[in-house]
């Protein structure tokens, strides 16, 4: 396993005291898999990945019964050991790839610097040239082959594609065994979206690079993700491969996700409109006791106040007092 999260806490204190905005979450990754964490805005996605890079600030406490990336506990590393993981065995690509492009420094010095000293030798002539040499290789990797005009502009010279594929560039040139895409496309146009899938995806195949994309939509997701996680208000609500949870969703969130996405659009009558899930999600002064969803669940019932535990069914697991499609025996 690469990586392996065991009941994630990640609180906040609020004026109204400690908040548990993350709640017991599990969250585990095969080497080699494309996983996708699936949830509306607000309900943490964000959270686990920053869990997993260290970039939470001290105002979050942090609890896991494990948060393990192959060997190492990701909670206790020492500077150095975070070093040589974070950003090298892990990476991390960003929703607007622009402002986290350094301005003052062109594509070609930036990727530059990406590129890891180790895969240099010679003197510092020799050193230079290969390291230019190795940042062309990287820009045609992500598809650009204009690499000598692309090398000499600045990141307010791009257009959101071309710098989420520099990101992608940059996230590459270590060869991490993992990559967290954080939303990378949601405000491209759908065809520059599967451009960048693409190439995610070819990587995956090329390099078995473990693939952690985070999507707000179920419609939006790669087509090669192996397995899905849905996540709302901070609790794990279902886990497991694709094709079974969106075949059989045994949770009531993933159904009515299914039934609001663009996923099932194609199934519905032409003109039909996409219903939506009553209500919004709660805020943090406000959670619900037991499973968050139980407001705007259609299944609810007295039960619900109570958290239901993860109850696992061979490769799949869900939190729900009341799941659907169990009728026939697995
Ligand atoms: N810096 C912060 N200060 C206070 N609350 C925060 C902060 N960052 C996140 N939160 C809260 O933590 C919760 C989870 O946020 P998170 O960003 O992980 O959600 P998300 O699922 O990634 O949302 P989105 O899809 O919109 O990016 C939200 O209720 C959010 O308001």
């Amino acid at each position: 396993m690469l990586l392996d999260i065991r009941n994630l806490t990640i609180s906040r204190d609020t004026p109204t005291g400690r908040v548990q905005v993350l709640e017991r979450v599990n969250l585990q990754i095969n080497e080699g898999e494309i996983h996708t964490l699936v949830g509306e805005s607000g309900s943490g996605k964000s959270l686990i990945a920053r869990a997993i890079m260290g970039f939470l600030s001290s105002n979050w406490h942090i609890q896991a019964d494990r948060l393990w990336f192959e060997e190492h506990d990701l909670l206790t590393l020492t500077a150095s050991q975070r070093r040589h993981i974070i950003g090298v065995d892990i990476a991390m690509i960003f929703q607007d790839a622009k402002s986290y492009l350094d301005p003052n420094l062109t594509v070609g010095e930036q990727l530059g610097e990406a590129v890891l000293d180790q895969d240099l030798s010679g003197r510092w002539l020799q050193r230079r040239k290969q390291r230019k040499e190795r940042v062309i290789q990287l820009l045609h990797r992500v598809g650009i082959k204009n690499h000598e005009s692309m090398m000499t502009s600045y990141a307010h010279e791009l257009s959101e594609g071309a710098a989420q594929k520099i990101m992608i560039a940059s996230a590459i040139a270590h060869r991490p065994k993992l990559l967290i895409a954080d939303e990378p496309t949601s405000t491209m146009e759908p065809a520059t979206r599967q451009q960048i899938y693409r190439l995610l995806a070819q990587f995956h195949a090329r390099y078995g690079m473990s693939i952690l994309l985070i999507s707000q939509d179920l419609g939006a997701i790669m087509k090669e993700t192996e397995r899905l996680s849905m996540i709302y208000s901070g609790q794990l609500m279902e886990t497991g491969p694709t094709r079974a949870l969106l075949d059989k969703p045994h949770h009531p969130y993933t159904e009515a996700l299914l039934n609001t996405s663009l996923y099932r659009q194609s199934q519905r009558e032409p003109r039909s409109r996409l219903p939506t899930l009553a209500g919004t999600e709660p805020s943090l002064q406000h959670l619900p006791i037991g499973c968050r969803l139980g407001p705007r669940c259609a299944n609810a019932r007295p039960k619900c106040v109570q958290t239901p535990e993860l109850s696992k069914l061979r490769d799949r697991a869900f939190a729900c007092h009341y799941p659907l499609n169990l009728e026939e025996k697995e």
